[in-house]
């Protein structure tokens, strides 16, 4: 018996105890103990409370009070206790789980309710999310999708209003629905397709680039024919063409002419295609790629689009091709279903007008280029550069700078002078530095004797140029304000000296002169190049140096026909500028001159420069690059130039007259004529004459 009464005991205390975890109001659990922990207290008692507190059935109850007999009364409350501490301990395990659920969204629910009616007392009231949805919803509407994208709006506006606002589901369905709505699917720019003021306004912001211009302006007459056939599907223009001769100024002319509005999209060191696709929506923080987030910035679907560097586009990295994703954007025939990974829907980029410029064609992808029509700008001549200097970037400097064309004029020479000392670019941007430079040191000069003057005068009107001032620039100023001159001419300070020879050289930022040098010494017979040299033009070296060896005896560089010119000794090529890579065969013939300049101990003059690709054979190749590499040449001080026959037409239709006068033009078809102008028909240097090329010279 008393076993049982210390169970019941027991079993009552745990009973409380989770009463207590189910937090019950406190005061009824403190009588309740209090009644238990009393000793004086009978079992029965105990027993009669207890099954007053606990969930039972009414037979259960009546059972209870039908036991007369303790025993039995204390072994049936202890079974039905036993049962009620189960359920308990069930129903608070389920609390606590629930509990941590619902305490966060009560408390948001709550303080949600409290911020409403604070906004409420201050008159701030929310227009509320039923507003916020008609809005969006309204958006769509105005934003005329096309059907496709209505029904993908309607199916996430569908969603969207199922969810609660705090989800962060939510806010992604809502963003996603505002590009859509912000996205111009149908707004479009009336096109001004005037020719006649396309051509003004080309002219107006561009000197020169006149084929340039014209073949502009067949392109946008023939958008005009095609646009009022209804079809319009051009292709994309690529500009060509070394730094600062005006590329991202044309594509901004084009959209001048054309009323359209204007948007660049910088491709230099895109790694990622995302940046052009953009992220699928599952990514946190996804945006739609660069085409579509200017499409938005333009508010129109017929921008023109200028792909700045698109030749700096990385190819294959880590995160795909971005350059694949412009298979699509400038392919006409795919473009008008072009789909962003956020977006998930096509836009059509068909009305888009795509410009690209580059400074190389070497790393464009050969697809890519394939879908482009190139348009090349070539370096500048000096006297292109005058014009330009005069006609466009000083009235600009001066604009800018806060002064007027009258404040500020520059001679003829002192331009000249700034160019050909201070730059050595194929393009403009460089002097219009320069030019900036001598802007400011007379607007400081200008602001002080304005100050002066300003402060003595009486009157309010101080003259445009207040006395004291000078405007002009002179051929003397420019070395007072620039410092010493940069650049001298190379060629023309250099003397000619055995084993050296100039050659010319063309890259993705135009044209140059280099030197190529070549010394001897004791060895047997090896060769050693040097000067940052790439495989092909490795190849020109071998290719030369054999066939000097071999023609060794005919030029006259040795006694006897069996005799090795490099019997005893080693050769060394070396290329100066020896952290730029060169690479490309038209080194070919300027190299077979040094070395035979270099063992006949003859010179070649240092204003005798050359250029093409050599053969075994002892023939001429083409090569490319003319215009820029004659145009760098002269600009050098170069005077006679050797180069293929074949690339003659490059000079009469591609070389600007004033150059062409200034130099001697030599075109050579076998390598013997290189080698008569070259050493200009010295005796020691055997050469046969044409009709005899390939004949022994000394016969
Ligand atoms: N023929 C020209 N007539 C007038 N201004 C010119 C001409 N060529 C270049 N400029 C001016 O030279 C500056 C540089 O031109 P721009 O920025 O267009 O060069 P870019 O070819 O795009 O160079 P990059 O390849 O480095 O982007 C601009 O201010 C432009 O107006």
């Amino acid at each position: 018996m008393q076993d049982l009464i210390v169970t019941l005991r027991s079993i009552s205390r745990e009973f409380v105890a989770l009463l207590q975890s189910l937090k019950l109001p406190t005061p009824i659990l403190t009588q309740l103990q209090k009644f238990l922990d009393n000793v004086n207290i009978v079992p029965g008692q105990v027993v009669d409370l207890l099954m007053s507190t606990i969930e039972s059935t009414m037979e259960e109850k009546i059972a209870i009070l039908n036991a007369v007999d303790l025993k039995e009364r204390i072994t049936k409350a202890v079974e039905l206790m036993t049962r009620q501490i189960h359920v308990l301990k069930i129903s608070q395990k389920v609390h606590d789980n629930v509990e941590g659920k619902l305490n966060k969204k009560q408390r948001e629910f709550y303080l949600r309710e409290q911020l409403a009616a604070i906004k409420e007392e201050l008159g701030e009231k929310d227009s509320g999310d039923d507003d916020e949805l008609a809005i969006i919803e309204n958006r769509l509407a105005e934003a005329n999708l096309p059907p496709e994208v209505q029904k993908a709006a309607d199916r996430e506006l569908k969603k969207l209003k199922k969810m609660q606002p705090a989800s962060s589901e939510y806010s992604v369905i809502r963003n996603y629905l505002d590009w859509l709505g912000d996205l111009p699917w149908s707004k479009s720019t009336e096109d001004i397709l005037d020719v006649e003021r396309a051509r003004k306004q080309l002219n107006d912001d561009h000197y020169g680039l006149e084929k340039v211009k014209r073949r502009i302006l067949e392109y946008l007459a023939v958008s005009k024919l095609q646009q009022m056939k209804g079809d319009v599907r051009g292709p994309i223009l690529c500009l060509v063409g070394p730094p600062g001769v005006g590329k991202t100024s044309l594509g901004r002319s084009i959209a001048a002419a054309l009323d359209r509005k204007f948007h660049r999209i910088s491709l230099g060191g895109v790694w990622d295609e995302s940046e052009i696709r953009g992220h699928r929506r599952t990514y946190v923080g996804a945006l739609p790629g660069r085409i579509i987030q200017g499409l938005k910035k333009c508010e129109v679907n017929n921008p023109v689009f200028l792909l700045d560097e698109i030749d700096k586009i990385g190819s294959r990295g880590h995160h795909g091709d971005p350059s694949a994703a412009f298979l699509e954007v400038l392919d006409p025939e795919q473009n008008s279903t072009f789909t962003d990974h956020y977006l998930n829907v096509p836009f059509d980029l068909s009305k888009v007008l795509f410009i690209a410029t580059a400074n190389s064609l070497d790393t464009i992808p050969a697809p890519l280029l394939d879908r482009m029509e190139l348009i090349t700008i070539p370096g500048y001549t000096y006297a292109e550069k005058l014009a330009i200097a005069t006609n466009h970037l000083l009235p600009k400097q001066v604009r800018l700078h806060g002064l007027t064309e009258a404040n500020i004029q520059i001679t003829p020479e002192a331009l000249l002078k700034v160019a050909t000392g201070y730059t050595r670019e194929s393009g403009v941007r460089q002097l219009e530095r320069e030019i900036g430079s001598l802007v400011r040191a007379k607007a400081v000069e200008y602001a002080e004797v304005y100050e002066k003057s300003s402060a003595s005068a009486t009157s309010s009107d101080i003259p445009e140029n207040p006395s004291g001032y000078q405007p002009l620039i002179g051929i003397q100023d420019v070395e007072v304000i620039l410092g010493q001159e940069k650049y001298i001419n190379e060629v023309t300070a250099r003397a000619a000296v055995p084993g050296v020879v100039t050659g010319m050289a063309y890259n993705g930022v135009g044209g140059g002169i280099l030197f190529i040098e070549v010394t001897q010494m004791p060895g047997k017979g090896n060769l050693q190049l040097t000067g940052s040299l790439g495989d092909v033009i490795k190849e020109s070296a071998q290719i030369a140096l054999s066939w000097v060896k071999s023609q060794g005896y005919k030029i006259g560089l040795t006694t006897s026909p069996g005799q090795n010119v490099m019997e005893k000794t080693d050769v060394h090529l070396h290329m100066p500028s020896g952290a730029t890579p060169k690479d490309g065969p038209s080194a070919g013939i300027a190299m077979v001159c040094a070395l035979v300049s270099m063992f006949s101990n003859q010179t070649v003059p240092s204003t005798t420069a050359m250029t093409g690709e050599f053969t075994l054979r002892g023939l001429v190749m083409p090569v490319g690059g003319i215009k820029e590499k004659v145009i760098a040449a002269h600009r050098a001080g170069v005077r006679k130039i050797i180069m293929p026959l074949r690339n003659q037409k490059d000079v009469v239709s591609d070389v600007p007259a004033n150059v062409r006068e200034d130099i001697e033009f030599c075109y050579a078809s076998t390598i013997w004529d290189v080698l008569r102008e070259a050493f200009e028909g010295r005796a020691t240097v055997h050469t046969p004459t044409v009709a005899s090329a390939g004949i022994d010279s000394r016969l």
